[in-house]
């Protein structure tokens, strides 16, 4: 059974369509990565999923009971609000001491507990963040570009912890990318979303896919227009992609 189906997705903000009968099942343990241009509908997809959003058609079916870890894009956190590592974890209710220390030692945190929140690195508040999901014990962990802000080898780390977490845990993930490249290794299935699902598969059948090509760029072999994407999303954070619908 799977642990979460959606069929017939439909989502509009107002007049403008973002998701286009979409329909998506993730099967336990499975590592399922979601990439398209900004503002394709990831982040709206994931948040239909979890139930933080209503589609205005379609349906989605959890298993009965699921256990479900949820990592946002960013920690949001009044600065001014003094937080600790350790309360930050009992929040929103409090937690066995023992889940907690199994959490921080899996995902490296060990050490910080007394640390103010805020004041960790990008790449630490992540780790915090992936903790506080795992103490739920999840068969799904969903996480929305979990790797925002942190350089290459910390996005390369951050992916291989998950790996390292879905063979110890056997749980699921489901994971928002920008960028196919430095999760292809990491992923069993990946589904190009443009507000429809435009292709799905392997990584390297969604890689050499035309449909993602059209998307992320064309180019000799493919290799370039990897790296053609990877440059343009490292210079060009807000850039606004107008891609042609494919
Ligand atoms: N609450 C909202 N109200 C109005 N428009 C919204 C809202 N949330 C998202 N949008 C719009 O819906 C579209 C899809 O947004 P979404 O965040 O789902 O895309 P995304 O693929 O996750 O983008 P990115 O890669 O940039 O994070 C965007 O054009 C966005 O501006």
């Amino acid at each position: 059974m799977s642990l979460i189906e959606a069929k017939g997705l439909s989502l509009s903000y107002g007049a403008q369509p973002v998701l286009e009968n979409v329909n998506i099942a993730i099967e336990p343990g499975e590592i399922v990565t979601l990439v398209g241009p900004n503002g394709s509908g990831k982040s709206s997809l994931v948040k239909v999923l979890t139930g933080q959003l209503k589609p205005d058609a379609g349906k989605v079916r959890r298993k009965p009971g699921l256990r479900l870890g949820y990592v946002p894009q960013k920690l949001a956190l009044e600065r001014s609000l003094p937080m600790t590592v350790a309360r930050f974890l009992n929040l929103p209710e409090r937690r066995d001491p023992e889940a907690i220390r199994r959490a921080s030692k899996e995902t490296g945190i060990e050490g910080l507990e007394h640390r103010q929140v805020a004041d960790l690195s990008g790449g630490q508040q992540q780790r915090v963040l992936l903790a506080r999901a795992l103490l739920t014990s999840p068969e799904l962990l969903i996480l929305d570009e979990p790797t925002q802000g942190l350089d290459q080898p910390g996005e390369a780390a951050f992916y291989l912890k998950l790996e390292h977490l879905r063979d110890a845990l056997g749980c699921a993930v489901l994971m928002v990318s920008h960028d196919l490249h430095v999760v292809m290794s990491a992923s069993d299935r990946v589904i190009c979303l443009n507000h429809h699902i435009c292709c799905e598969g392997t990584p390297h059948v969604v890689r050499d896919a035309p449909e993602y090509r059209a998307l992320f760029g064309y180019g000799t072999g493919g290799a370039l227009a990897l790296y053609q994407h990877e440059h343009d999303h490292h210079h060009h954070h807000q850039h606004d992609h107008d891609h042609d619908h494919v």
